[in-house]
Parts: C-alpha cells; sequence; structure tokens
C-alpha cells in the first residue's frame, strides 16, 4: 500500500478501511483523511474524501480519495491535520465563495457560513454548514474566518463594519480575506483585525468558478505568516498552489497585475474576433489558429467558442474585470508607472457596463466593440 500511495498529481484511490489497514472500520471522511495522511505524510493534503461505496450494513467504510501535488513558495512544512482550525468561518457565498466553501464541507471540515443575501447559504446549510446571522458571530464561532466579498467597499464593511467580523475577534484567531481588493483596503482591515489580537492573511485568488469548483485555485497570500501555515491545510483543499508573498499588500498587488494582463488580454483577443469577421474570416478558424500557436491561453480556448456565438455565461463578471482594471491602475499611479494599454483596456470594459454587461462574464467586453457609433451605418 506504502508504494500505491507514491502518487502522481491529481490522482484518486480508494481506501478500504480494514482490509487493506489493520485499524479501526473508517467512519468518516476527516477520518479517512487522517488516515491517509498517517500513510503518506509527505503528501501534502488530501482532497474530497468523499464516501465512495456503502459496506451491506450501509455504513460508509470505502472512501475516494483525491490526491494533488502542490506548489509552495514557503519553506516551512505543512502542519500535521490536528494543528488545523476546528471550525471555519465563511463570509461571502458568490461565484467563488460557495464552491469553496462547499469544498470544505466535503473535506469534512466544521464550517459556519453568513452571506448578506441570506437565501445563498441555504445549499450549504444542507451540506451541513451551520449558520450565523452576522459576520460578528460566524467570527466569535470560529477559529479561521474566510471572506470571500466583491470589492472593497463591503470586504471593509464586512470585516469592520457595526456588525463585522473583527468584532468577533480576538487573540488565537484567524481572518482571511480572499477577496480581490486593493493593498490599502486590505492593510486597513488588517489593522482593524491585529488590533483585537488576531492574526490576518490576505489571499486573494487567480482562478475562476471551474477551479473554485475543482479546488484548483492559486492563492497569493500576504500577511501573518503563523496564520498562513496554519490555514495551509485549507488552502490546499480549496486550491493547487499557494504562494507566500511577505507584507500585507504583495498578494493584493500580485492579483491586480495579473488580473490587469488578463483584462488586457482579453480585449485584445475581442478586438481580434471581431475584426477578423468584418473583414470575412471565420472567427472559429481565429479561435482555433491562436490555439495551435505560442499564444495559445487556456482563456482563450475557453471562453472563444462562446464568445463567437455572443454567449457570455457568467464566471468572472466583468463588473469585477473593471474593479480590478481600476484598482490596478491605482497602484500604477501610486508608482507612477504608465500602464497605457490597462488604461485603455479599462474605458472599454467601462464602456461595456454603460451597455448593461456588468453581471455578464467578463469576455461580454467584445460586445463593446460591437456598438455601432451613430454616423456609422
Ligand atoms: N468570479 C471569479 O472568477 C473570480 C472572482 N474573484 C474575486 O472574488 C470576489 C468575489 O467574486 P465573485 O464570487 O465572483 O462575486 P459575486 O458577485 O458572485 O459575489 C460577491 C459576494 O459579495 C457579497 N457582497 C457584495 N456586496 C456586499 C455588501 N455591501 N455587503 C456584504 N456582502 C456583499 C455578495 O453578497 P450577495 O449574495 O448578498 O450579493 C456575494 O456574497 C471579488 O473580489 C472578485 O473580484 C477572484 C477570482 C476569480
Ligand atoms: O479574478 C478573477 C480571475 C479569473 C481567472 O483567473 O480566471
Amino acid at each position: 500500500m506504502a508504494k500505491a500511495l507514491m502518487l502522481k498529481p491529481n490522482c484518486s484511490f480508494e481506501i478500504l478501511s480494514t482490509a487493506l489497514f489493520n485499524s479501526p472500520p473508517i467512519s468518516t471522511p476527516s477520518a479517512a483523511m487522517a488516515m491517509c495522511s498517517t500513510f503518506c505524510p509527505r503528501v501534502s493534503t488530501q482532497l474530497n474524501c468523499k464516501p465512495f461505496s456503502f459496506s451491506p450494513a450501509n455504513k460508509p467504510s470505502r472512501f475516494l480519495v483525491s490526491f494533488k501535488a502542490f506548489s509552495s513558495q514557503t519553506s516551512a512544512s505543512t502542519p500535521k491535520a490536528d494543528d488545523t482550525p476546528a471550525s471555519i468561518g465563511f463570509l461571502g457565498l458568490g461565484i467563488m465563495g460557495s464552491p469553496m466553501a462547499q469544498n470544505l464541507i466535503k473535506a469534512g471540515r466544521d464550517v459556519t457560513v453568513w452571506n448578506r443575501t441570506k437565501s445563498k447559504c441555504e445549499p450549504l446549510i444542507s451540506m451541513g454548514a451551520k449558520y450565523k446571522s452576522s459576520p460578528e458571530e460566524v467570527a466569535a464561532s470560529c477559529d479561521v474566518t474566510f471572506a470571500m466579498l466583491a470589492d472593497p467597499e463591503s470586504a471593509m464593511d464586512v470585516a469592520c463594519g457595526k456588525y463585522g467580523a473583527a468584532k468577533g475577534m480576538g487573540p488565537g484567531k484567524g481572518y482571511v480575506d480572499v477577496s480581490t481588493v486593493d493593498g490599502e483596503t486590505s492593510k486597513l482591515i488588517c489593522e482593524h483585525v491585529r488590533a483585537t489580537g488576531a492574526h490576518f492573511l490576505e489571499a486573494p485568488v487567480s482562478g475562476s468558478k471551474k477551479p473554485a469548483e475543482d479546488g484548483q485555485l492559486i492563492f497569493l497570500t500576504a500577511g501573518d505568516n503563523v496564520l498562513y501555515e496554519t490555514v495551509a491545510p485549507l488552502l490546499d483543499i480549496m486550491g493547487k498552489s499557494r504562494f507566500y508573498l511577505g507584507e500585507v499588500g504583495n498578494g493584493a498587488a500580485m492579483k491586480l497585475v495579473v488580473n490587469m494582463v488578463m483584462g488586457s488580454m482579453m480585449a485584445s483577443f475581442s478586438e481580434g474576433l471581431v475584426l477578423s469577421e468584418k473583414v470575412g474570416l471565420d472567427p472559429s478558424v481565429l479561435v482555433e489558429v491562436i490555439s495551435q500557436g505560442a499564444i495559445s491561453a487556456p482563456m482563450y480556448a475557453m471562453k472563444g467558442p462562446s464568445m463567437v456565438k455572443s454567449l457570455y455565461p457568467t464566471a468572472f463578471p466583468l463588473k469585477h474585470q473593471q474593479k480590478d482594471l481600476r484598482l490596478a491602475l491605482g497602484l500604477a499611479e501610486s508608482v507612477s508607472q504608465p500602464t497605457p494599454i490597462a488604461a485603455a483596456t479599462n474605458e472599454l470594459y467601462k464602456v461595456a457596463k454603460s451597455h448593461g454587461l456588468s453581471d455578464q462574464d467578463f469576455s461580454a467586453v467584445i460586445e463593446a466593440l460591437k456598438v455601432k457609433l451613430q454616423h456609422q451605418t
């Protein structure tokens, strides 16, 4: 069995509770996880441990356990399962927060949720999550609280507002903000959290709806290293890699730079699609040509076919991409760095927003290029 546990990335195998291990029956996913840690301590983490099939007595004695490989920029070892926070809060259950919290629940973690629109908590409650009626109550009842909120304003309000999480924090607790915000906002939230004696980590993510569902996000963390070490096993449940970047603000900056590049790539791709069609080419063929060359990108291959059909099923809302461009331009301004391409791109996303495309996927920015000027026929 030890040999079977020398695993390739992203593979799965089955644990038979008593047949392969001379041990008591495994009755819960977390017991199965603990068993895996014992037999395979060098595997960073386990993902998606869930009942696989049932014994004749209808007890879950077999589990399918998926393993994945992780890259990380910390030299410290991953904490043992016993050191990980017992109770986890999750604030903000939108496109990203919902699947992230679901993955924690599926991994057998004790999760308490809150969302401004309460109805979005229901699916998680039915999976076993607890519910509290304010961020303050969630933070008060949990060891570590994650927040995945829309923008700087909501991240501030949920963390530091009247019934905000900071009100429920104190020594021994941690707050992990995974929202995409600017460094200044992150530093303010950090100050509020640290003033209570708790630890703070910013951890915005690269990766969209599908990677969030698949536990394949990339965490860009900065802040209290002790909290980073503590939550590493939780980040590994929700993601495929994690970077520790030092001082608070560095994670936010890294995320904004990445999304600045992404927004411009999408705008440029959109121009190419529209131009190709106007000169009589088939834009689907352009997508195929690009996919085979040096500028191929998963994003083009994923979004191109639906963009050609003028379909924009929302994974990353356009309003959030424009917010990130705005924040990235602020970051560039703070160090007097010219970013003319990002500035022009931001204008295009603003036009798209003015055409009511805020809640569509950000690939709908192509529509802003199709809008006819009044003097055109
Ligand atoms: N979607 C994506 O592909 C990615 C998004 N991100 C970033 O993650 C964050 C969340 O994104 P996503 O899940 O897509 O966004 P959604 O718009 O789907 O969710 C936003 C969340 O913020 C909450 N919220 C908004 N305003 C307030 C407020 N004033 N007070 C309290 N809660 C509020 C919403 O609550 P309610 O349900 O009540 O509206 C919801 O839970 C954003 O910062 C985004 O930039 C990062 C990586 C990828
Ligand atoms: O912030 C959103 C990023 C989306 C992605 O990385 O695909």
